[in-house]
């Protein structure tokens, strides 16, 4: 049996997930980087929430702390009761497997198998039998029915992408983590399938976190949580996509995106961008 077997009761005050003090050290000496420092942030249930800051300023890092992808220096980081750093590499990745969702922005689905059998394939690994009205609502939600028996060379950037995200909820998880799920896609199929994650809460009280670097994508989100070296430096509810991109321009007031360095930083310093 797991230590966090899937039925495990959680309070539903808890949020799904939350990091306390948060540190992340790369390197030592010279290469020192200090991609967290000291985060403390909340992911309540039911609640779509977007990631944005210049590149560099801990956005994947915060992202993969907290779903157990990566180790923290210092700090906690839990889902739902579970501190991480309690458990050893196998209770983490059944932790991950059976409480936490995953979308990337390569779509990563198995040529060999058909659109359902890649969205079912976490749970036929797990020995978990899909619970067939939620595949259903979620295949119905995400608009996949006349595609389920397709593979995916045969469906379109944003039907795989769609498909990925079946995947990540069929499992009913505790909280979903979206990796710039619409950098690889056009507007149009970027704009599905962020409909579908944000119908995945409002409809399906799913809890969604999402990196991006498009103030349109953020503002299908319920809020927006600002990074700049390495901190939450702000908090935006009910975000429009207006509002992120003035917010933005105050780290960049070049109004250079931003992916771009900061204003002041040296020439050729792409590394570490942020506010100071
Ligand atoms: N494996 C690693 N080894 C060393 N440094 C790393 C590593 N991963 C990230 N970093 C550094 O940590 C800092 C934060 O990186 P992170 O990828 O979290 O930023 P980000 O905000 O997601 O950036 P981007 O928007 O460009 O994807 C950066 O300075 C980065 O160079």
């Amino acid at each position: 049996m797991s230590s966090f077997p899937h039925s495990d009761p959680q309070s539903p005050t808890t949020p799904a997930a939350r990091g306390r003090s948060l540190t992340k050290v790369f390197g030592e000496g010279d290469t020192r980087v200090v991609a967290l420092d000291g985060v403390d942030v909340d992911f309540d249930r039911g609640r779509f929430t977007a990631i944005m800051g210049p590149s560099g300023s801990g956005k994947s890092t915060l992202m993969h702390c907290m779903a157990g992808l990566d180790s923290v220096t210092g700090g906690q980081a839990y889902i739902g009761d579970v501190d991480l750093s309690t458990l050893d590499d196998k209770a983490l990745t059944v932790l991950r497997r059976d409480h936490v969702g995953f979308v990337f922005q390569a779509y990563n689905l198995l040529p060999t198998l058909t659109a359902l059998e890649n969205i079912t394939l976490p749970m036929d690994i797990a020995g978990r039998r899909p619970d067939r009205e939620w595949l259903d609502l979620v295949v119905d939600t995400v608009g996949l029915r006349p595609r389920l028996a397709h593979r995916p060379s045969e469906l379109s950037g944003g039907q795989q992408q769609r498909v990925a995200c079946a995947r990540a909820l069929a499992g009913r998880p505790d909280i979903v983590f979206a990796d710039e799920p619409t950098g690889n896609l056009d507007s149009r199929s970027g704009a599905d399938v962020l409909d579908f994650l944000r119908r995945s809460v409002r409809e399906m009280g799913q809890t969604v976190v999402m990196v991006t670097h498009d103030p349109m994508a953020a503002s299908y989100a319920d809020r927006v949580l600002f990074l700049a070296d390495g901190r939450i430096v702000d908090e935006m509810l009910e975000p429009t996509a207006d509002r992120v991109l003035e917010r933005m321009k105050a780290f960049d007031p070049e109004g250079g995106g931003d992916r771009a360095a900061p204003a002041d930083a040296p020439a050729g310093d792409g590394s570490r961008a942020g506010v100071r």
